[in-house]
This record gives structure tokens, sequence and C-alpha cells, in this order.
């Protein structure tokens, strides 16, 4: 016999010893048993990937209550902290702490490089690009100067986003905003990176395949995020294959790819015709990317690097703006009061809306007080819940008072700095008047506004981002009488798959048009 039966019950024993082993560990020997939380939690990662996959919860949210019940530090995972008061995520996200991402959540299968899932800073030789010498090269595209040279681009697309919706108001068609928004930012940030867009503006009702792609592979992440094996499967086996695999892969997978193709389809057209540099009418990534004087190495990044970048600058550029936007959108549009107040203040830069010329500039509507508030609020309501974990460096670390050994993953969702009682009075509601200046407002509020991060890893779209949410907004409102068209509480339950997803009717809403 090729197989004795001993043989075959080691093997099939043997994951059950080590996973009860496991479990063992977990419990009573792992550096991290001493801190509270959830016991199964601390028993084995399974709890989170149950929380977040199979009762699609989001944790970010169910950890406001759990640290009420276990206090500012609690275990999520076996080796997974996480922190709840205010002042721990600016000694996480500090920016003399350089340290490493933590893998469960920044490896992503299919990404070998890409400014986002960079674990570590230090230069590794093999690599010619680390994620530092990254950020340097890229960084002064995303400068404030860099963005005013692109202003108009901006209004180019919001140009074209009010016209579509000013001809969908015609046919008596009410607006899905979350798309609307999501085409604005896509076309933007592929316009920015390639000197080219899909054209999603043009697509009707806003629904272009790739919108519709991208927002169907979101309920997937949670998936990939806490199954490292799914991850590597998805990516292991071509295509075809995988759609077996995949629980509602039928719908899922084809989506995954055409992603992935139309954004390899630019970036070969790029590389193709490099005269194409030339005629852009302004840098992209790729003018920056592809010139060897700005890497210290002289070394450019090969195919495949700048294939990753282009994908992690779409990914990370769009649906941050445009879930910004329909947060904002939803609770302005519930404050009448507010509405009419923002658009008499944006009268006073835009008197008419005819013709070219009679437009502001961005810093125009960047001087509008109660604009600036608003869009501050906006970002203070980014639905981001998701813890973004640091490794902690070997010689240990103290966060919130506390010694936390080497090794462990520690991170804070955003919504925990933005939600504190003890920062921002009447947390849950949206009141940008608290952004304004007065006599008794709280000082320093800002130190507190962290949708972008801080540290050395924070976003470097801050100024990108601001662009587009000044000018977005005052489209919206010079433009259109808004109203909701129905959408209810229920409605904008969002639910954290690392990006927001709405799996109810999105915000919808009637944009009649405004007095010109
Ligand atoms: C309102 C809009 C945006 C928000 C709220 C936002 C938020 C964030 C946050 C919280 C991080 C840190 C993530 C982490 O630590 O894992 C981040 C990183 C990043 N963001 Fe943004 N972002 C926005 C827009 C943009 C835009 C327009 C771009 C431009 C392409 C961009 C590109 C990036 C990149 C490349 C990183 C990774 C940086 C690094 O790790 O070195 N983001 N963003």
């Amino acid at each position: 016999m090729l197989f004795s039966a001993g043989w075959i019950w080691a093997t099939l024993t043997a994951p059950i010893l080590l996973f009860f082993g496991r479990i063992v560990y977990n419990v009573l020997f792992h550096p991290l048993r001493k801190f509270p939380g959830p016991p199964l939690a601390g028993a084995t990662g399974l709890w989170k990937a149950y929380k977040e996959v199979v009762l699609q919860q989001n944790l970010g949210q169910e950890l406001l209550e759990l640290h009420k019940q276990y206090g500012d530090i609690v275990r999520i995972s076996p080796n997974e902290l996480h922190f709840g008061n205010p002042t721990a995520f600016h000694e996480i996200y500090h920016h003399t702490k350089r340290w490493d991402k933590d893998d469960e959540l920044y490896n992503v299968t299919g990404f070998k490089s890409g400014s986002f899932v960079y674990r570590k800073y230090a230069q590794a030789k093999a690599y010619a690009s680390s994620g530092t010498e990254r950020r340097e090269v890229l960084m002064p595209m995303f400068s404030k100067k860099a963005i005013q040279n692109i202003e108009g681009l901006v209004w180019q697309n919001a140009a074209k986003l009010a016209s579509a919706i000013t001809k969908m108001n015609a046919s008596q068609q009410s607006i899905d905003l979350l798309y609307a928004f999501r085409s604005f930012t896509l076309d933007t940030i592929m316009s920015f990176t390639f000197g080219n867009n899909i054209g999603a503006l043009d697509a009707p009702q806003f629904r272009d395949p790739l919108i519709l792609g991208m927002d169907a592979t979101l309920p997937a992440l949670p998936v990939l995020k806490n199954f490292s094996w799914v991850r590597q499967l998805t990516y292991a086996f071509p295509p075809t294959l995988v759609m077996q695999l995949l629980p509602n892969a039928d719908a899922i997978a084809p989506r995954v790819y055409q992603v992935r193709d139309v954004i390899h389809r630019q970036l070969q057209a790029v590389l193709n015709s490099p005269e194409k540099l030339e005629d852009a009418q302004h840098q992209t990534i790729f003018h920056r990317m592809l010139d060897a004087r700005a890497w210290r190495t002289k070394v450019v990044p090969n195919m495949t690097e700048l294939h990753d970048e282009g994908f992690t600058l779409v990914f990370a550029g769009s649906n941050t703006v445009a879930d910004t936007l329909v947060m904002g959108h939803w609770n302005l549009l519930r404050k009448p009061a507010l509405l009419r107040a923002l658009r008499e203040e944006l009268r006073t830069v835009w008197p008419s809306l005819g013709g070219a010329g009679t437009r502001p500039g961005l810093a125009d509507l960047e001087g509008l007080p109660l604009l600036t508030a608003t869009i501050k609020e906006s970002l203070r309501f980014i639905p981001s819940g998701v813890s973004l974990t640091r490794v902690v460096p070997a010689q240990g670390a103290v966060i919130g008072g506390q010694h936390i050994p080497a090794g462990a993953a520690v991170g804070m969702g955003i919504l925990h700095v933005h939600q504190s009682e003890d920062i921002f009075e009447n947390a849950l509601d949206f009141n940008p008047e608290r952004w304004l200046p007065g006599e008794h407002k709280k000082e320093n509020l800002e130190h507190w506004l962290v949708p972008f991060s801080r540290g050395p890893r924070a976003c470097f779209g801050v100024n990108l981002s601001m662009c587009e949410l000044y000018i977005a907004y005052a489209t919206m409102l010079r433009h259109f009488d808004m109203g909701l068209d129905g959408t209810t509480e229920e409605d904008m339950r969002w639910r954290e798959c690392i990006a927001v997803c709405y799996p109810r009717r999105h915000l919808h809403a009637w944009c009649r048009p405004a007095e010109a």
C-alpha cells in the first residue's frame, strides 16, 4: 500500500492539532495575552473574520462599544490591538514613527509594489524603488502648486458632471449621487494619473461598467482581507478557474479582471506612444516615474511597478473623494437653512452662471468660510472605521501609557477620533459651524481632523482631494436646487469593506436647475 493508515491519520489530524495548539498558545503564552478583549478574539483570528465576513458587521463601529466595555486598548485578534483614545492616534501615526505597515491588511496579492502597499521604509536593495523613494518621487506631483496647475481639468470634469445631471433632470430622473460623484472622481484621477480617462461621466445614468465593477468588488474585500489563502488563490490561478472557485464568482471575478484590464490598456497606450506624454496637458505619473533623473538609483520602475502604481492611485483617489461628497450631501440636503446660507455665500464669488470666465477660481472658493467649514465637517464624517494597522518595532513601544511588545499589530480607525465626544461636542451632529472661528470654540480642533491619517504614511492626495471637494461642492450648490428623493437613514448605512460600500439604495437627489 502506498499510504499506510497511520500516515493518512497523521495527515488528517495534524492541521487540527496545530489549530488547537495555536489557540492554546494565543490564550496562555502570547505576548498580548494580558490585554483585554472578547475571549474568542484573543484565541483566534476567526472571531474577526466571523464578524466581518459572516455577520457583515462594521468592526470599526462595533469597537466603539467594545472600548466602553474593555477600556482604551482592546485585543481584537491574537496579534492585534485596537486603541480607542484619540491621543493614541497621534502616537501611532506620528511623523517620527516609521513603523511598518501590517501584512494582514496591506499584503494585497496582485500588488507587489505601489505606494499604498509598501510595508517597509528601509530601502531594500533588491527593489529599484522602495516606498520611501516612491513617495519622494511622486509627492511633487501632488503639491499645492502642482494641483493649482490642474485646476482647469477638475473644473472641466465638474462641468461635465453638471451637464449630465441637467440632462437627466430634464428627463425627470433623480440622480444617484454615489455613482455621479464616483464618475467625477474616477475621470479626474485617471486624467491626472494617465492623461486620459474612460469617460465615466458620459455613461448613461453614471453607470459605467468600471464604476459598477469597482462597486461590485467591494463586498469581496473583507473576505480577501481576512483569509490570505483566498487572496493567494484569486491571483495564482487563471481567471476562468477563479470563477469556478469563488462564491458568487460569476458576478465578481470578471469585474475584478475588467478593472485590471482597463488600467493595463491605459498604461500600454502611454508606453507604446511616448509622444502622448508630450501632448498631455499636465505632468502625469508616467512623466514622473519614467524620468530616470527623478530616482536616486537612476533606474525607472518596470512595467509591473508602473501598472501597480497606476492601479493604486486610481483606487486610492476615486472612491475616497466621492464618498466624502456623498456623506456631505446626505447631511446638507437635510439642512435647508445651511444649504441656503452656502448658496448665498457662493454667489459672492460666483454671481452668475453665464458662460466661460464667470466661474470663480479655486483660491476664491478656499476663501469662503462656510464652504470651507462644510468640507471639513464632511471630512469628519468620512465613513472610515478600518484600523490602519502598523507593526510595533523590535524595541517595543509605549502607546496610551502602556508598553506594547515588539511585533504586535496596532491601529485605530479614523472614526474613533472623529466621533470622540471629548473632542467634538455632539459629535454625531453634522455641524459645519464648529469649524468657524468664534469666541467659545475649542482650540486646535484641526489637530483632531485626521481623514487623511497622519505621519510618514499619510495620504499624499490631500491637495488633489481638497481641490476636487471645493470644485464639486461649488458646482452642485451653484447649479442645482437639490432635494432628497426618498433616501432614508437605513439606505445610508454603510458597510466597511476597507473602502465603503452602500448595500442598499444609494443616495438619490432631485437636482433642479438653480437660478442662473
Ligand atoms: C477625501 C479623500 C481621501 C481620503 C479621506 C484619503 C485617506 C487616506 C488615508 C486615511 C490614508 C492612509 C492609509 C493607511 O495608513 O493605510 C491614505 C493613503 C494614501 N492615499 Fe489617500 N485619501 C483620499 C484621497 C486620495 C487621493 C485623491 C489620492 C491620489 C491619488 C490618494 C492617494 C493615497 C496614497 C497613494 C496613499 C498611500 C500613501 C502611503 O502609504 O505612503 N488619496 N489616504
